[in-house]
């Protein structure tokens, strides 16, 4: 007891604090810890992966979540995978696409997991899918039974290098994206890149935007990497060994990979150091404390243009104009020469992203970098691009200065083509 404080400690460390005013501060700690794995076969019933828990005490039966599109080319799979080990489960299908990332989902989530039955602790919900459906799972998740393990099982190239890495779970609401959610992540996440096989191309670009992002703000490898192979990625759908230089046959791949200089195929390398590069960030900042986030690159106009368009505009094409934008911007403040800004603008070309949308109108991104604001404190602690790989972060841009950058966009966009 600490008398000449009025302040009493107990064994738990709770604080009781006399008079004048008598209150308890509770101070406790929640430490995260969670597995990033890349596996390959996920779906081959000889390959427990899915089943093996970090715990160690697997339950017997799975809730299982994945989308219309997803099911119908995997879903005989996955069923074919829980029979094959002997678990029971329930597939529940949901409506695929953004305009379906809302609250009802979440809720016919809750619903039809309170109605299969799930073991609280030993019995993880299993999310298979794309960015939308990892989002929707993981806040249900996060809400059911206050908090319920899941895995995610991503199957976009989205979902592999960005939202099935990260903590973010949440839905659109109210007409703004991501309005509600949680931070909650997956106590495991799969990454099997053969799901990338059955995506059209327009979704492999999508989640090529992300990639560039990371490489725009802190990784001038990455983005060498892009410029170099990303035609050949988008051809590829990322399947390895990507353009690793004509055959012999007989020459190895490694060899002919080190003697271009590449440890890994580019396809391996360019999601390794995106996810790694993702998570550098992320895991000293996983709650969001501090508002200044690089990986906010390219989300500062994008939530409004994305929902402004909705359905037309994927979430990784809205990010690509708002880092065509920024780098316009950055181009314009001295941050950026004009050679690396039509690089960069070059190789959104090349990844197949759009680099200018008709809703870069002054009014949209002067809404749009207000909504910005409030979501950070009334900041607009906006990342721009210094040179290619590094970013500083500015709080003083005008609506002058958006709509003169937005017609230099506009003007250098349709020289830009796809
Ligand atoms: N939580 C986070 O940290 C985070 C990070 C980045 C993005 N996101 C969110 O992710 C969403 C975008 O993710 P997305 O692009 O994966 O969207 P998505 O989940 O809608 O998937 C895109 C489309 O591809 C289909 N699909 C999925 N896998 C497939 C496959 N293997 N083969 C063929 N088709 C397949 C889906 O059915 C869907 O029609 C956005 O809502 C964005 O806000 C979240
Ligand atoms: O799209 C991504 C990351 O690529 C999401 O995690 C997320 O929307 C971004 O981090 C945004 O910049 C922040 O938006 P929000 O989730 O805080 O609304
Ligand atoms: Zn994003």
């Amino acid at each position: 007891m600490q008398q000449d404080t009025q302040t009493m400690r107990n064994n738990d460390g709770l604080f009781a604090v006399g008079s004048p005013v008598t209150h308890w501060s509770v101070q406790t700690s929640n430490p995260v810890q969670y597995e990033i794995r890349a596996c390959e076969n996920l779906l081959d019933p000889e390959n427990s992966t899915i089943l093996e828990d970090a715990s160690g005490s697997s339950g017997q039966r799975r809730f299982i979540v994945t989308d219309g599109v997803v099911d119908s080319l995997y879903g005989d799979r996955v069923r074919a995978y829980f029979d094959h080990h002997g678990v029971e489960h329930r597939v529940l299908v949901l409506n695929d696409g953004e305009t379906h990332k809302s609250m009802n989902a979440v809720l016919q989530v809750t619903e039809a997991l309170d109605a299969f039955g799930i073991d609280r602790r030993r019995e993880p919900v299993i999310a298979i899918g794309g960015g939308v459906l990892m989002d929707i799972v993981g806040f249900a998740a996060s809400l059911y039974r206050r908090s319920t393990p899941f895995i995610r099982i991503p199957t976009t190239l989205i979902g592999l290098v960005d939202a099935g890495v990260g903590a973010k779970t949440g839905v659109n609401h109210n007409g703004h994206k991501n309005r509600l959610g949680t931070y909650f992540p997956a106590d495991r996440t799969l990454l099997d890149r053969s799901f990338l096989a059955t995506l059209d191309a327009r979704h492999i670009s999508n989640g090529l935007a992300e990639i560039l992002k990371i490489a725009l703000i802190k990784d001038a490898r990455l983005f060498d990497l892009l410029e170099q192979h990303g035609a050949d990625l988008l051809r590829n759908k990322l399947q390895s060994p990507a353009d690793v230089g004509p055959t012999p046959a007989d020459v190895p791949v490694d060899q002919r990979l080190a003697a271009r200089g590449l440890h890994l195929d580019p396809a391996t390398e360019v999601v390794e150091r995106a996810i790694q590069g993702m998570l550098e960030e992320l895991q000293p900042n996983l709650w969001e404390k501090v508002l200044e986030r690089v990986v906010d690159y390219g989300h500062t106009f994008s939530p409004t243009i994305e929902m402004h368009a909705l359905p037309a505009l994927l979430h990784g094409e809205a990010v690509a104009v708002d880092m065509a934008l920024t780098t316009v911007m950055a181009e314009r403040r001295g941050l950026v020469s004009s050679y690396q800004r039509d690089r960069v603008l070059e190789v959104m070309a090349r990844l197949g992203l759009p680099v200018w949308h008709p809703l870069c109108t002054p009014e949209v991104l002067g809404d749009a970098l207000r909504d910005t604001v409030r979501h950070r404190d009334g900041k607009q602690r906006l990342p721009l691009p210094v040179g290619i790989g590094s970013a500083l972060f500015v709080n003083d841009v005008t609506d002058g200065e958006l709509a003169a950058a937005a017609e230099s966009l506009a003007a250098l966009g349709s020289g830009v083509s796809r």
